[in-house]
């Protein structure tokens, strides 16, 4: 072999070696990024999946969240309902505390209760307006009687339909009826001297005497006595005055034979 031969194979297998070289390195590199690839590729599916889970469990969480609000609010809207259905019981109940203690249960009229405030109400009016004030007391007459004749449920029904004809009497919404106890009955007329409580008695009076008291076909006659008295800015005379001055009136027409009525003169 020459010494030229000799180079050129040298060179030959240079180039071959150089080549050789370069492949092998290009196919390191081509498996080395593939795997590299790979793995990136991989990494980016698991992100993909943990995302989609991570999407899925905040929707989960989302709807759990509206169905405990929901269900948050159902019980707050029932309990809210219970509650006002607890407030208007509450409030009717009240409203019937109210009634029955203003008003006598056997007649429907207004209680000794509520007379003793209203007597006072009326009488502060009357001296401010200076207006007069009457006050009338009504007894039904030998009412033992029809007890003992008629038993008490006829008493009872006697006293109802005295209530009713003392109800439908009164004739301004200011005029109050009471039952002030057992078979005594009270009237407080406001701005009413003395002249127009008579003629009210009076023809209250004469009404019952005309129209017998019927029980179970039975008819119970029945005669009422009235005595009244009348403020009319009188000095030292207040609502308990009153009513001793109507009671005493009441006394002066039982005491002259009953079904009449009197009246109190106050003096100066
Ligand atoms: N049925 C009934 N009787 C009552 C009621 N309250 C009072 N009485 C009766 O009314 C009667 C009143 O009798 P007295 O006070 O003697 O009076 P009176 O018989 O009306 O005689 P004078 O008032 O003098 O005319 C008593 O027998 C009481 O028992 C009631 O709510 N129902």
């Amino acid at each position: 072999m020459t010494e030229q031969n000799a180079e050129h194979l040298c060179l030959g297998m240079g180039v071959f070696l150089g080549c050789l070289i370069t492949i092998l390195l290009g196919l390191y590199l081509t498996r080395h990024f593939r795997r590299r690839y790979q793995k990136m590729l991989q990494q980016l599916q698991l992100a993909k999946s943990n995302a989609k889970i991570a999407e899925q469990t905040m929707k989960t969480l989302a709807n759990e969240q509206q169905d405990s609000q929901d269900l948050l609010e159902e019980r707050v809207q029932e309990r809210t309902l219970e509650l006002n259905i607890a407030l208007q019981e509450l409030e009717s109940a009240n409203q019937e505390l109210e009634r029955k203690n203003v008003l006598d249960e056997l007649t429907g009229l207004h209680n000794r209760r509520f007379y003793d405030q209203k007597i006072v109400a009326e009488y502060r009016r009357s001296r401010r307006n200076l207006t007069a004030l009457s006050l009338v007391l009504i007894d039904v007459d030998l009412f033992k009687a029809v007890n003992d004749t008629h038993g008490h449920l006829a008493g009872d029904q006697c006293l109802i339909w005295l209530a009713n004809h003392i109800k439908q009497s009164l004739k301004r919404s200011t005029d109050k009826a009471f039952r002030y106890g057992g078979e005594e009955f009270c009237l407080i007329l406001p701005n009413t001297d003395a002249k127009g409580a008579l003629l009210f008695a009076e023809q209250l009076r004469v009404q019952v005497h005309e129209q017998a008291f019927q029980f179970r076909d039975v008819e119970i006659p029945l005669t009422i006595s009235c005595g009244i008295s009348t403020y009319q800015q009188q000095v030292d005379i207040g609502p308990e005055q009153i009513f001793s001055g109507a009671d005493n009136a009441l006394y002066q027409a039982k005491h002259n034979g009953r079904n009449q009525t009197k009246q109190h003169i106050f003096t100066e």
